[in-house]
């Protein structure tokens, strides 16, 4: 590329820069002079917005079969109030071509130029001319930049792909469904990134969103932790992102329970027994309740209870709520009870009243005190009146609901819940502590018992695999409009609860208003690691399409024997000697506790460490420049799903994989090539 076309490039690239400057300025500028609180947000937003595209402002041009020429980049840029066009959004159609175009596919395009800046400073040039004339299509774009992105230094924090993202992940960002998207693809094949750059579309091709909310739901902290740059990086910064557990903050997990408990928990018919027990709190008797108001007594029969029960179940409402329409029906009954007693008493002229059950015609103290109760004031009138006329209905009903006698036996027909105690009496366990099974019981009881939920627009679900049909119940209570980017990869499922069809998860929901899309290449992970998971795919998923790797490194992984005693020293020898890199240590849940104490490291782990150190769940999703796998055997055993998890372990390393095996390897992983003594080669 001639030294003069990037000083070309750089003149424009500084003209964007120039114009986002004064645009950064004006926001400031307004943001200092904003009036009130709501305008200050906006232009705060604004600040944040213009702050966060710095980095790879423009990254791409467009020479268009028309003579139009395009630049791509992260925002759109004009030359002053309804200028002509300087830089178009990624996100807008005519960009699409910039991900899409093929030399067998043009669509329009004569010419992709990629413009790698550092800074503000335009480095290099990558120019692909879409002629078809013996063009050799391999489904990747912008190869030279898309191989610098993937094979960079690891940091500990996810980056966005803006400008490397492939036509088959484009796809899948512009997806236009209404309903759940479901992507599905192997380890590395760039599903959370891809559902990331999704919501950053949808949230700028649906404005409403914004009001609506968009909420992103992860395995772990620590992977929010890894993601967390990626959509502020992309301008967006108005997403809520949360684990399943924390969707109920109000809830402290500190219990783990062992999986067959995991997996009874998870199961969808728990939410049928919840229902159940909820139901079965509320009673008829079969027998008349006697109940002292204003020491009479009121008797109830149990075909009025009925009743009173069948109206409040007709109203459809939650149990805590449909306890007020009972309970309001059985005041109701007993008010109009004391009413007709009282109609047996007739007032006289002077106002003085005559029981016409007592033998001498005057009102007993009961029913002075019955009067009282009901609010009755006894004036002058026209008339012989009863004491029903007197009284203030309203009041009588109000006296009756606040009377603690009358309140105890409404309790007791249908009392008030809280979800601790329906999940708690339904699981016969202590209240010494919930589980994170727990969470979606005590959130199904508390939408049982009425209590309200946040609810958001669209919900993105990563490691969706995971998830139990329980889990899938909380979500889909959180998301009315069922619009939802779900992404996850069946083989790699650790959870007993977790799932092996995603029509299985779905169907219940949204019954077919779901899409199926498919990631098939790997950018993460080199072709000589995921050669090495070949036969732990075919033993465990025999008819899993291998993997493609979008490159090799010609490093394959290897293996090392030690002692059981001996594990603990050798794994500590290689992360000392480590130097290249970051690393991921990844060990049996057993295991976790000794290595951190022999190598001084974090728990649970510290992603922005030279060295980290975690279990295959924790590992859910990361990503390190080298692996070292501890004791696989221990991996595999640990779970029924352990197949999963050191497939998920041995796919986290973006360049080199390292197995320590006490005694000799899992037959799986007898391939591997073994070395002789400790040490990286
Ligand atoms: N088009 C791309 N350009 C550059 N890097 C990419 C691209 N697609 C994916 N990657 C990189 O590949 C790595 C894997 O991506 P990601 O974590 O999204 O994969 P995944 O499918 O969610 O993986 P897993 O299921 O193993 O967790 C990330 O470092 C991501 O940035």
């Amino acid at each position: 590329m001639p030294g003069s076309e990037i000083d070309r490039e750089q003149e424009y690239v500084a003209t964007l820069y120039a114009r986002l400057d004064a645009m950064r300025e004006e926001a400031a500028e307004r943001l200092a002079a904003a009036g009130d609180r709501e305008a200050a947000g906006v232009w705060r937003a604004e600040v944040a917005r213009l702050d966060a595209v710095e980095q790879g402002l423009c990254f791409g041009r467009l020479d268009l079969h028309d003579g139009r020429r395009v630049y791509v980049g992260r925002l759109g840029l004009f030359r002053g109030e309804g200028g002509e066009p300087l830089l178009v959004d990624w996100r807008v159609p005519v960009a699409q071509a910039f991900y899409t175009a093929t030399a067998n596919a043009p669509d329009g395009v004569r010419r992709r130029r990629r413009i790698t800046t550092r800074g503000r400073t335009v480095v290099a040039l990558d120019d692909e001319l879409l002629n078809p004339d013996g063009a050799v299509d391999d489904g990747l774009v912008g190869e030279a930049a898309l191989l610098a992105a993937v094979t960079a230094e690891r940091t500990g924090r996810m980056r966005d792909i803006v400008s490397t993202l492939q036509s088959e992940q484009d796809r899948i960002v512009r997806h236009e469904s209404g309903g759940v998207l479901v992507v599905q693809g192997g380890p590395g094949t760039g599903k959370t990134a891809v559902a990331l750059h999704r919501v950053a579309y949808l949230l700028y091709t649906r404005p409403l969103l914004r009001t609506r909310g968009v909420l992103v739901v992860g395995p772990s902290r620590v992977f929010l932790d890894y993601i967390g740059q990626v959509l502020p990086g992309l301008g967006e910064n108005s997403v809520v992102t949360t684990t399943i557990a924390d969707l109920r903050p109000d809830v402290e997990v500190s219990r783990v329970d062992p999986p067959g408990t995991v997996e009874f928990k998870g199961a969808a018919v728990m939410a049928e027994r919840l229902a159940a027990a909820v139901r079965s709190r509320v009673r008829v008797p079969d027998h008349p309740v006697d109940i002292e108001f204003e020491q009479q007594v009121l008797r109830l029969g149990p075909r009025e209870c009925g009743r009173a029960l069948r109206k409040a179940r007709r109203t459809g409402l939650p149990h805590n709520q449909a306890r007020l329409v009972f309970h309001r029906e059985i005041v109701e009954v007993l008010a109009r009870r004391l009413i007709a007693e009282m109609e047996a008493v007739v007032l006289t002229e002077t106002g003085e009243a005559i029981d016409g059950g007592s033998p001498d015609g005057r009102l007993g103290e009961a029913d002075l005190r019955a009067l009282a109760a009901a609010g009755v004031v006894i004036d002058q009138d026209d008339g012989p009146r009863t004491l029903s006329d007197e009284i203030d209905r309203t009041g009588l009903r109000d006296s009756l609901l606040a009377d603690t006698g009358v309140r105890a036996v409404l309790d007791m027909l249908w009392p008030p819940l809280t979800p601790e105690r329906v999940v708690s009496d339904l699981l016969g366990e202590r209240a010494d502590g919930w589980s994170a099974a727990d969470i979606p019981l005590l959130d199904e009881a508390a939408a049982l018992l009425g209590a309200g939920q946040a609810t958001f627009g669209h919900v993105v679900v990563d490691e969706a695999q995971e998830l139990s049909e329980m889990d899938w119940r909380m979500l889909m209570r959180r998301c009315p409009s069922r619009s939802m980017t779900v992404v996850g990869d069946l083989a790699q499922t650790g959870s007993p609860a977790g799932t092996a069809s995603w029509d299985r998860v779905l169907r219940p929901h949204v019954g077919d208003r779901w899409r199926l899309a498919g990631l098939t290449v790997n950018y993460r992970t080199p072709s000589e690691i995921m050669a090495a998971t070949a036969d732990l795919l075919a033993v465990h998923h025999p008819g899993t399409p291998p993997l493609r790797s979008v490159r090799s490194t010609g490093e394959p992984p290897w293996r090392i024997g030690t002692s059981r005693t001996g594990l603990i020293a050798t794994v500590a020898d290689l992360a000392t000697v480590h130097t290249d890199g970051q690393l991921g240590i990844i060990a049996p849940n057993d295991l976790v506790e000794p290595l951190a104490a022999a190598l001084s490291l974090a728990v649970p782990p510290d992603l922005t460490g030279e060295a980290v150190l975690l279990t295959p769940a924790q590992a859910k999703g990361l990503e390190f420049d080298s692996v070292l796998i501890a004791d696989p055997a221990g991996i595999l055993g640990a779970a029924a799903q352990g197949h999963n998890d050191l497939y998920v372990a041995m796919t986290r390393a973006t360049r080199r994989l390292g197995i320590v095996h006490p005694g000799r390897p899992p037959a799986e992983l007898a391939a591997l090539r073994e070395l002789g003594r400790p040490g990286w080669p």
